[in-house]
């Protein structure tokens, strides 16, 4: 048992605390001594992501918005674990520090809401779709090229206000995210991974630690879901072979029956006119060289300035 409380980092956004908090209960779980008064602290930072309010993620450019600050608190001893949504973490991590666990994977599919109903083919013609990721962007284009898409920002109540206020006919939003809320009823479609390739481990919690620090490391060693790790691992190989910037909309997908894997991975132009896709089937075993392989895959087919010419 440690001496000092342990700190959890987490962001301050409501989604943010309540992934703190299923990682504080499942400690407690897993470790009841942990649940005594003061055993357990969470530690609330404010990320570059955090501060920026008015401009899309894309424009601020950068990689690590949501994490840096977390991971200076970790290498200061401020927070002995971080957590964060892997969507948002890089596929570099800074030395010193390693994502130890994953917690079980929510869906990962994205959420759609539509003023009239219905999911992204029920659209009528010429609606206005907000979001501000390139990634949702790119497929609500590809599938519908008749649709307008304007940046849309803020947390789940403020979309929906500008929703009901006319500002956007519909707006897309992570299941996981949602689900974690309980702010579910208003969704009305779930858009299947055919039509919106989720975001590369969208959906799953992982747990950064300091890699000196084994103590922790055997606190959370019960807590990994070795089901969400595969996926992980998969789909961050694929992001890591293409070297992506957050400018280029990049989707995947890893789905595990038993031992069999099965990778979907996909990169879209910002107006969803080009598309380059990788599929691969193999064991779990080898989730990160299906991974690398179908990033290698993409990568040969994408014009040499792909990356560098994606609009800001
Ligand atoms: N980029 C912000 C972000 N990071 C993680 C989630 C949702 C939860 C998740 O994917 O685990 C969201 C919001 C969203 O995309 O709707």
């Amino acid at each position: 048992m440690t001496t000092h409380p342990l700190r959890i980092g987490t962001r301050g956004s409501p989604l943010a605390l309540a992934q703190a908090h299923e990682t504080r209960d499942r400690l407690i779980a897993a470790h009841p001594q942990l649940a005594a008064p003061g055993a357990i602290e969470i530690v609330v930072f404010k990320t570059t992501g955090d501060r920026i309010l008015d401009r899309t993620l894309a424009e601020a450019g950068g990689k690590g918005l949501f994490t840096k600050e977390l991971e200076e608190a970790l290498f200061d001893g401020r927070a002995d674990l971080a957590v964060h949504s892997m969507k948002d973490v890089p596929t570099q991590l800074p030395d010193g520090l390693e994502i130890a666990t994953l917690l079980p994977r929510e869906d990962p599919r994205d959420a759609f809401f539509a003023r009239s109903g219905g999911g992204l083919a029920d659209l009528p013609a010429g609606a206005v779709v907000g979001t501000a990721g390139l990634r949702r962007q790119a497929q609500v284009l590809e599938l519908r090229p008749d649709l307008t898409v304007i940046p849309l920002r803020g947390n789940v109540q403020t979309r929906l206000s500008k929703l009901d206020a006319g500002e956007v006919d519909a707006t897309l939003l992570a299941l996981a995210g949602l689900r974690r809320l309980g702010l579910t009823d208003r969704i009305t479609a779930v858009l299947e991974p055919e039509t919106m390739l989720p975001a590369v481990a969208q959906g799953a919690i992982g747990i950064e630690i300091r890699s000196a620090d084994d103590a922790t490391r055997a606190l959370l060693a019960p807590l990994n879901c070795a089901e969400t790790m595969v996926r992980v691992t998969a789909e961050r190989a694929l992001l890591s072979a293409l070297d992506g910037s957050c400018r280029t909309p990049i989707a995947a997908l890893a789905m595990l029956d038993g031992e069999d894997l099965h990778l979907r991975a996909k990169v879209l132009s910002t107006d969803g006119r080009i598309i380059f896709r990788a599929e691969r089937r193999g064991k779990a075993a080898d989730a990160e060289s299906l991974g690398a392989d179908a990033g290698a895959e993409i990568r040969a087919q994408l014009p040499p300035d792909f990356f560098a010419a994606a609009p800001h």
